[in-house]
């Protein structure tokens, strides 16, 4: 049976993506494989981060205490441990669960692609002011359904360009959901609005982080 290290788990309103709302159970997994220069769980990513190390087991169990049906597997980079795939069976054999998982875009996502009641990936492409922008591999595209999402974490406006460009490149408002977000407090809002109309981005949705605005945006554990 497969351990994993987790640093953080609780029970909060999702912030982000198409459930942004609503109850969600999250599980924070230690770890990854990018570096992003925004990065707001680098915490999470160091070395010396406290984890606790649970089985695919005890990760369900907590879940179903809860009672919280929408889960939310993060990090660091959920999918970088190539067990996962065991955990994500085990918890979408249970129908009661939505779950949900957050990826940054350079993990290969074809061995999820045949997953029973697949769960919905959240697809981060990440933009120049990441800094990782090298390491997306755009064949993730292509394995994408409707109930995922790329989402495009914007710091400026030449990032918006560049999304503008991928999203037209890859054809992805037929293929699933397409979001933009921003770097928080580093790009002004309104401009992100103007830019949407100037270019006339239907169909795109912009979702602000709402965790960072109920609570002090540096807070763990919401
Ligand atoms: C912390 S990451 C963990 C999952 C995965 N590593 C990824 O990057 O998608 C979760 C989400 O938070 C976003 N994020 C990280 N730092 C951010 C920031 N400073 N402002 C806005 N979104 C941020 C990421 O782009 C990603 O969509
Ligand atoms: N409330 C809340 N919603 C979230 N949605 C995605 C998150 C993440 O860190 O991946 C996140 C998070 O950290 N907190
Ligand atoms: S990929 Fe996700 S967890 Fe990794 S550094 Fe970037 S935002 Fe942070
Ligand atoms: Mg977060």
């Amino acid at each position: 049976m497969s351990k994993y290290k987790v640093v953080e788990k609780f029970v909060s309103i999702n912030g982000e993506g198409v459930l942004a709302g609503q109850l969600a159970v999250f599980i924070r997994f230690k770890g990854c494989n990018l570096n992003c220069s925004y990065c707001d769980t680098a915490w999470a990513n160091q070395k010396d981060a406290a984890y606790t190390l649970m089985s695919d087991q005890q990760i369900y169990n907590y879940i179903k205490e809860t009672g919280v049906k929408n889960v939310t597997l993060t990090g660091g980079e959920p999918l970088q441990n190539p067990n996962i795939i065991q955990l994500i069976q085990m918890l979408t054999k249970d129908t009661d669960l939505q779950v949900e998982i957050e990826t940054n875009g350079s993990i290969d996502l074809s061995m999820f692609a045949a997953i029973d009641h697949a769960p919905s990936f959240t697809m981060d492409y990440k933009l120049a002011s990441s800094m990782m922008e090298s390491e997306m591999l755009v064949t993730n595209f292509k394995l994408l359904k409707k109930k995922d999402t790329v989402k495009f974490v914007v710091g400026n406006l030449q990032d918006l360009d560049r999304a503008r460009d991928i999203i037209t490149a890859n054809q992805l408002m037929n293929q699933c959901h397409v979001y933009i977000s921003t770097v928080y407090n580093k790009i002004d809002l309104v401009d992100v609005v103007n830019y949407m109309i100037k270019h006339s981005m239907n169909g795109v949705t912009l979702q602000l982080q709402m965790h960072k605005i109920i609570w002090e945006p540096n807070q763990r554990g919401v």
